[in-house]
């Protein structure tokens, strides 16, 4: 069997899931990894991740397949130099970054372009650390590849094809477009989900009222905000002239729904909402992107003790997974409704047809 060997540095959430799917899919390879934690590598040793854990970035990445860089951003880009001695002619040197243009500057600077394809992963979470990875988390996800000028095209052919075989779907980028196009569908929600939650807590009363009254909508579009600090500065520190111009380009939108707002401009308001709307209907549910995509259906279960348990059993019966199972409520659905969801779509069409022939009310989303 053919056996190569992998590196990585930094086995946090991004790190950690590659380095499982790795395990999962081609589990004669050999994985080897630094990360500045020590509990980190132990564990990932312990539970059979990685075969060899190292103290620093050492002899043991030499002749290494593919060499990730998965830490923090700006650590990344710093270890490039002594990492450089490692890097044979086949070596693949990647990175999980959210920001790429300053990993390929540095890469150019220390003549390392022939073996760089920059990654990025657009899955993840509000999580961090190898504790929260998981293979599935980068499966389905697009994953984006960014090729530094002087790279063959047989290293790129090589590194899509690794990335499918990982279950993620490979799009090629170039790095100044990628850093504009994440800057503002990633860094600037990202920017805006916490400065709202600051907002929130800087103006609340005394005894707390928006914090506790705080619904389903504040909730949705502030997740993010629980994500790592220390990610998010490196990312606006590293993206600074992308973040910057869209903020200002993204204030300006703010300011025309305030003037609308004073003017009680009632046509632009409507539009405001009307046209968000429509094109925020428009996301196909089933594309991927940086939220991971789910999975799910809506059903009304009858009101009676088991309902819950029915369904599970019908399912279960027939060979489906379900991945996460609840009761909600919100606007949408009054009176609660029960929410499935499967591992992908061909279970959740499955379980839709399965529930409706057993007349369950199913909202498909
Ligand atoms: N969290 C997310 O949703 C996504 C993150 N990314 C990118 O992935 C990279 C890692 O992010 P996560 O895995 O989420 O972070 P994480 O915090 O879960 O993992 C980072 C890992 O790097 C280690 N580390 C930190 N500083 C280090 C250093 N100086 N030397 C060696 N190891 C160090 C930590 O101990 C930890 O195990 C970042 O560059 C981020 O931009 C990309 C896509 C999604
Ligand atoms: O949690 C989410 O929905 C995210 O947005 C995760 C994420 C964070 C950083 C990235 O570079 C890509 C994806």
């Amino acid at each position: 069997m053919m056996t190569k060997k992998i590196g990585f540095i930094g086995l946090g959430l991004i790190g950690g899931s590659i380095a499982k799917a790795v395990r999962q899919y081609f589990p004669e390879y050999e994985l080897l990894a630094f990360d500045k934690s020590k509990e980190t590598l132990a564990l990932a040793v312990q539970e059979g991740t990685i075969h060899t854990s190292c103290s620093s970035i050492d002899e043991n990445f030499r002749g290494c397949a593919y060499i990730f860089l998965c830490a923090p951003i700006a650590y990344n880009t710093a270890y490039l130099s002594q990492l450089k001695d490692f890097v044979g002619s086949e070596c693949i040197l990647t990175d999980v970054g959210s920001v790429k243009s300053s990993i390929h500057e540095e890469i150019i600077q220390l003549g390392l372009e022939e073996n760089f394809i920059g990654g990025h992963p657009m899955a993840g979470s509000e999580k961090s650390g190898f504790v929260n990875s998981k293979p599935v988390l980068i499966e389905n996800a697009y994953y984006i590849l960014t090729p530094s000028a002087k790279v063959s095209p047989a290293k790129v052919d090589a590194y899509r094809e690794f990335v499918t075989a990982l279950k993620a779907l490979p799009v090629v980028l170039d790095y100044e477009e990628h850093d504009y196009v994440t800057g503002t569908i990633s860094h600037l929600p990202h920017i805006i989900a916490s400065s709202l939650v600051n907002f929130v807590r800087d103006t609340d009363t005394k005894d707390e009222l928006m914090k506790n009254l705080a619904a389903g909508g504040f909730k949705d579009i502030t997740r993010i905000a629980s994500s790592s600090p220390v990610m998010w500065q490196q990312i606006c520190l590293k993206n600074k002239k992308n973040i910057s111009q869209i903020l200002e380009d993204y204030i300006g939108v703010l300011q025309e729904a305030k003037k609308a707002v004073d003017e009680g401009a009632e046509g632009e308001l409507y539009s405001l909402f009307e046209d968000s709307k429509d094109y925020r209907d428009s996301m196909p549910n089933s594309s991927a992107g940086p939220i991971k995509k789910s999975f799910a259906l809506y059903c009304d279960i009858i009101d009676e003790a088991g309902g819950i348990a029915t369904i599970a059993t019908i399912l279960a019966s027939n060979n489906i997974s379900i991945k996460n199972i609840g009761i909600i409520h919100n606007r949408e659905f009054e009176e609660g409704v029960l929410r499935i969801e499967f591992y992908d779509g061909p279970s959740s069409n499955k379980a839709a047809e399965l529930l409706k022939k057993y007349r369950y009310i199913v909202y498909e989303v």
